[in-house]
């Protein structure tokens, strides 16, 4: 997609009312100004829905074709905006998958920048885990395991179906977003990065979030895909267990969710690493496994972490051959004691063999 020919097409059009791009290599829509603030009620305060530092997002409804949207308006035209606009726009226009937010559309003129994505009626997972939706409790366990292959999913296909390769560079909790039926859809890709051929690794300003940075790339700015793999660990565990991934301790002191779950780990005390909101409701061999690839997609040297293609096989495989041994002893007549299922798993890795053994296992 060439993005300067898209943009100069959009200011050319400025003047345009609706203008619905129906080309195949073109599946957004130009949208008028004059339709986005139709649907946004002129970007009424009462529909906007949050704010980011990007700008404000607003939930608007277009009556073209009936449709819920979410419209982020930037604030300041800032050349630092007016790059993250430029990326998110470029990414989102080269992509389509079940788990990254759709981009409905975008407008530019000289004084407005907006882009339309789906609106997501369960707004994000950091709503569910930390925010107004937490005390609802709407995310138990197969919600959560769907969620994180879900959002690997949609990141495997960033790092090795898209062409050229993208690193999302900002996996964070409030950057999945949940649709009607609590699919998972990675948003926010305006620190995105796009990987030319035969490139592995590449030094660039640190852009993210604190808590789900990479060390090597929060320390020398060396980024790869496997430091989305990174923040990815600490997202796959803040799900599982609702902590957020820095804690302040008393005395100023800071602790990552890596710290606070170790110890669990060392101890083979995994229960207590679940969210306490899931009332015990939880599968224990998924809860060890998920926290146990975590761990190793947060080990401190990039090359020993899984890609992200490995991380959704090894997840699925842990919910696909729990849900065929439910099966199993359902139709079998029932046994006193362990029935076998349960993944023992000691000290603080998983050893690379037993990911390769059980990818090998479900395949
Ligand atoms: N497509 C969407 N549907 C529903 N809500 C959305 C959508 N896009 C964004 N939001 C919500 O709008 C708010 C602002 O989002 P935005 O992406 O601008 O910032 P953020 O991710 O919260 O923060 P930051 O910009 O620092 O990453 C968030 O609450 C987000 O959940």
């Amino acid at each position: 997609m060439n993005w300067r020919r898209l943009w100069c097409c959009c200011i050319c059009k400025e003047k345009d009312l609706i203008r619905e791009n129906k080309s195949k290599d073109c599946p957004w829509e130009l949208y008028s100004l004059k339709e986005i603030l139709h649907a946004t009620n002129n970007f009424h305060n009462d529909k906007k829905i949050g704010e980011g530092g990007f700008g404000s997002v607003y939930w608007g409804r277009t009556t073209n074709v009936v449709l819920q949207i979410a419209v982020k308006r930037l604030k300041a035209l800032t050349a630092k905006a007016e790059m993250e606009f430029a990326v998110e726009v470029e990414i989102l226009g080269r992509v389509r998958h079940k788990n990254l937010l759709g981009l409905r559309g975008f407008y530019v003129s000289r004084d407005e920048r907006l882009i339309v994505y789906d609106y997501m009626p369960n707004h994000s997972l950091v709503t569910h885990l930390h925010g107004q939706l937490a005390a609802d409790c709407l995310l138990d366990w197969p919600r959560r395991m769907s969620i994180a292959i879900g959002s690997a999913e949609g990141l495997a296909y960033l790092h090795h179906e898209a062409n050229p390769h993208i690193i999302h560079r900002d996996i964070k909790a409030s950057n999945v977003l949940l649709d009607a039926n609590f699919q998972a859809k990675v948003a926010d890709f305006g620190f995105a990065k796009l990987i030319p051929d035969g490139v592995t690794h590449m030094t660039t300003r640190v852009k993210g979030t604190l808590g789900y940075l990479a060390p090597e790339y929060a320390t020398w700015g060396k980024v790869s895909e496997s430091c989305d793999v990174y923040s990815f660990g600490i997202l796959l565990l803040e799900i599982i267990s609702a902590k957020k991934p820095l804690e302040k301790l008393p005395g100023g002191m800071k602790r990552d969710i890596v710290q606070w779950v170790t110890p669990y780990v060392r101890k083979g005390a995994f229960d207590r690493i679940a969210d306490p909101r899931l009332k015990g409701k939880f599968d224990r061999a998924q809860l060890k496994l998920a926290v146990m690839l975590a761990l190793r997609c947060t080990d401190s040297n990039p090359e020993n972490r899984p890609t992200m293609s490995e991380v959704v096989e090894w997840l699925k495989g842990g919910v696909e051959k729990r849900r065929k041994e439910v099966t199993d002893i359902q139709r079998m007549p029932q046994e006193d004691g362990d029935n076998g299922t349960d993944t023992h798993f000691e000290g603080s890795k998983m050893p690379q063999s037993d990911l390769k053994r059980e990818r090998v296992a479900t395949n």
